[in-house]
């Protein structure tokens, strides 16, 4: 398991480098990603969430535990299209822990990413997945859930976060 960052982090801040190649450390930080989210437990997780700063996230938003879980990697994820329709999601982030607020984001997009088996693939979310994908690829540019929130909102939940990291580091 990778250790996940807690914001504020200014790694959580940047804009992740696309992937040149597919290779073996890259199937290895995917695999890693996957078994950190599962454990978390999330249903998705982007590679700067755990301090690789590359763009890949992995999602499964697959919410009934008896169907078959779908575990995704993309890859340089590009969103090719959005819906006008929009839908609100009370949003939380494994790098800002117990914090929730709503956040409206479009209600399907189209996402356009390299697999882990070196093809193109084209795909469209919609519910959960397309609120997920959004979320991951946010990550991947350095945009965090609280940055759709007014400041008043966004600087209590930081405050509190560096109230979190200060006693976890006495702990
Ligand atoms: O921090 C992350 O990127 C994992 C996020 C992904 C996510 C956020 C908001 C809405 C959908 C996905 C979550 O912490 S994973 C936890 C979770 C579990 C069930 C439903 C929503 C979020
Ligand atoms: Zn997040």
């Amino acid at each position: 398991l990778r250790h996940i960052l807690i914001h504020p982090d200014p790694r959580l801040k940047k804009v992740c480098d696309p992937v040149a190649q597919i290779d073996d450390e890259l199937r290895i930080l995917a695999d890693d990603m996957l078994a950190t989210m599962y454990d978390a437990p999330g249903v998705g997780l982007a590679a700067p969430q755990v301090g690789v700063m590359r763009r890949v996230l992995v999602m499964d938003c697959v919410k009934d535990l008896k169907a078959q879980p779908r575990p995704m990697v993309l890859i340089n994820p590009e969103v090719t299209w959005t819906s006008a329709e929009t839908n609100t999601y009370e949003e939380g982030c494994l790098s800002i822990p117990e914090q929730y607020a709503d956040v409206t984001r479009p209600a399907e997009v189209r996402v356009r990413w390299l697999g882990l088996d070196g093809k193109l693939h084209e795909e469209g979310f919609d519910g959960l997945w397309s609120t997920c994908v959004q979320h991951e690829i946010d990550h991947l540019n350095g945009k965090l859930f609280i940055d759709y929130l007014g400041p008043l909102k966004r600087q209590m939940i930081t405050r509190k976060m560096e109230k979190l990291k200060r006693e976890m580091a006495r702990a």
